[in-house]
């Protein structure tokens, strides 16, 4: 038997476990300390399974077998005292390894892969449009500002460096030399067309300069050179 004991008296769970065998059985069944020695034998349950608790909170175990009231009732008896709650350790609440979230949809990854691919070329597409079509910007530009001037790339012979110009008009092979000439406008010299942007007219059907008198590039008195 546990021997003497003080009926009310609050106990911690260490002081319970100290009575854990057959001989002297102590149990803890919602905040109430129970001394079932008595019992061990003639427990409808058996003594091991009061045993097994012994020194734990038993109450989870006492009510998933489903006492009966006549159980309960009986429990009166073996009744020796109360526990401190804060004896008895909280139950540690088991929360899953969270797992890498699987993605169900593969719709996002494809449209991701897809953009990796198509993101890259829009940008190289834009590049080309854009130096292609500021170069030709520049070039027609330059040419409003002077005003009655024209422009003409003139390529030196020789070299094969140079692909194009942006003006679109100098063939691959002529040179990597660009000098830019002037011409006057003047009708008596160019013909009608003197005032339209037409530099192809000093390029003959080779893609070769043609040869004028200096005295047609009246504005600076320039003449191409190479
Ligand atoms: C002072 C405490 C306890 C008393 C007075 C008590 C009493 C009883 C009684 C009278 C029965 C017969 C069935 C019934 O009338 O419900 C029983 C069955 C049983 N008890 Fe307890 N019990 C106590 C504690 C425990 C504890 C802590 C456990 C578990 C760890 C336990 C496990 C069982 C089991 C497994 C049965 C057998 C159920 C079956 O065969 O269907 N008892 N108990």
């Amino acid at each position: 038997m546990g021997g003497e004991v003080d009926k009310g008296k609050i106990y911690a769970l260490s002081d319970v476990s100290k009575h854990s065998s057959r001989e002297d059985c102590w149990l803890v069944i919602n905040g109430k300390v129970y001394d079932v020695t008595r019992f061990m034998e003639d427990h409808p349950g058996g003594d091991e399974v009061l045993l097994a608790v012994t020194g734990k909170d038993a109450s989870n175990d006492f009510e998933d077998v489903g006492h009966s009231s006549t159980a309960k009732a009986m429990m009166e008896e073996y009744y020796v005292g109360e526990i401190d709650a804060s004896t008895i350790p909280a139950k540690v609440k088991y929360t899953p390894p969270k797992q890498p979230h699987y993605n169900q949809d593969k719709t996002t990854d494809f449209v991701i892969k897809i953009l990796q691919f198509l993101v890259p070329l829009a940008i190289l597409g834009l590049a080309v449009v854009l130096n292609e079509g500021v170069f030709r910007e520049v070039a027609v530009s330059s040419c409003r500002v002077v005003g009655d001037l024209e422009f003409l790339p003139f390529i030196a012979h020789g070299s094969p460096l140079l692909g194009r110009h942006p003006a679109g008009w100098v063939q691959r092979g002529q040179g990597d030399l660009i000098v830019y000439i002037a011409m006057g406008r003047m009708e008596s010299f160019w013909g009608d067309d003197a005032q339209v942007f037409r530099p192809e007219r000093l390029i003959d059907e080779e893609g070769m300069y043609c040869h004028e008198s200096p005295f047609k590039f009246t504005a600076f008195q320039h003449q191409p050179s190479s």
